[in-house]
């Protein structure tokens, strides 16, 4: 379901003059493989339809008719790195939580806040990355940089610019004694373990698209291979005599076949795997011989052309008597359609 609701998206946002025919997975295994000559009369012009037999439905009724028809596919394990733009299939909890350590927020001194403000001798530092080692006891203060653990006994980070330095080694390469400037709070500047990840916590949810932040939430997690719903290879074919590929010089009668470039360039757009299926000729056989190999191959096909009210509109028909296809809709409100 959540395949076919970026299917949608994509339908949504394009108003192009193209009838889409989605063909559910479903009929691949229903359908006579074998089958390559077609049963469809096209010879007889004169008896063809002089209305169409399909109601007027709005986009909205067309797009819920394909939800309530899709079939979902399965599922896929896929490494994080190239889960952009997948849909999860499975709720993601933390292991651990984040920070794993209480951390500084700010570069400066981590001290006792008990102690107010005032003198404090450096007992050392604390960088991101390092384990800090000891005890901090009242009166002393530990250098510290944003990120890094506060070391055990201090309960307060004071940042640099609170702070002026007393004194120093005769080197400059260590401060000996700082002033506190103002009055510590218990807790300032200190990220507790888990205050921003709890461990067990669900980070995401089954169903949700997987953008940059996501991707960075993983990350931060450690989850490195998540269970996504796998994506619909889509197949994309144009019909009509008239079409030539986009390098070919122009002749009488014939035009080049654009909707092809332009919808493969927005499936591949919205991430969706595509495989070009070219042309069908407007004739029964010709169609129903490449719907048959292109069934084998996807899952969605989008067809353009061939499926209105002219003697050469043939589609439909191949769908219904070839391949006992359901067409569940042919027209919809929409301009251009
Ligand atoms: N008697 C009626 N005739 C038409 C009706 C109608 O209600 N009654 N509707 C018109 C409208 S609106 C449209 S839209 C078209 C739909 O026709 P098809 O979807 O069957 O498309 P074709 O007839 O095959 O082609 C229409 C037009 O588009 C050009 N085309 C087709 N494929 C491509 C392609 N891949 N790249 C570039 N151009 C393409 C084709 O050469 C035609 O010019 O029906 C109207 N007629
Ligand atoms: O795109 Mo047609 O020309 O309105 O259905």
């Amino acid at each position: 379901m959540i395949m076919v609701t970026t299917l949608l998206e994509f339908m949504k946002d394009n108003s192009m003059d193209i009838i889409m025919v989605i063909i559910q997975h479903m009929f691949v295994h229903t359908m006579n493989m074998h089958m390559e000559v077609s049963k469809v009369d096209a010879t007889k012009v004169a008896y063809r339809a002089r209305e169409s037999p399909y109601p007027l439905i709005t986009v909205d009724e067309a797009l819920k008719i394909v939800l309530d028809h899709a079939n979902q596919l399965g599922t896929e394990q896929v490494n994080f790195r190239k889960s952009l733009g997948r849909f999860l299939a499975e709720d993601v909890y933390a292991h651990d939580p984040l920070p794993p350590f209480p951390a500084s927020i700010k570069d400066g001194y981590a001290v006792i806040a008990a102690d107010g403000s005032g003198n404090r001798l450096v007992a050392g530092d604390s960088t991101a990355g390092s384990v800090p080692v000891g005890e901090l006891v009242p009166g002393y203060c530990v250098r510290i940089n944003t990120g890094a653990p506060v070391p055990k006994g201090a309960d307060a980070v004071v940042q640099v610019e609170d702070t002026v330095l007393i004194k120093e080694a005769d080197d400059g390469k260590t401060e000996v004694e700082i002033k506190i400037m103002s009055e510590p709070k218990l807790g300032q500047d200190i990220r507790p373990i888990g205050s921003d990840i709890k461990t067990g916590e669900k980070v995401l949810c089954a169903g949700q698209k997987l953008g940059p932040s996501e991707l960075g939430l993983l990350a931060t997690v450690g989850v490195t291979q998540v269970l996504c719903y796998k994506l619909p290879v889509i197949g994309v074919m144009s019909t009509g005599n008239e079409l030539l590929e986009p390098d070919e010089p122009l002749k009488d009668g014939l035009i080049r076949d654009s909707n092809r470039t332009t919808l493969i360039a927005q499936l591949i757009d919205h991430g969706f795997p595509v495989m070009d299926l070219g042309v069908a000729q407007d004739s029964p056989d010709a169609i129903l011989k490449l719907f048959t190999s292109s069934l084998k191959k996807c899952d969605v096909i989008v067809t353009t052309g061939g499926v209105s009210m002219g003697d050469k509109d043939l589609l439909k028909g191949v769908l219904e008597t070839d391949l006992k296809a359901k067409i569940h809709f042919g027209r919809v409100f929409m301009k251009p359609g």
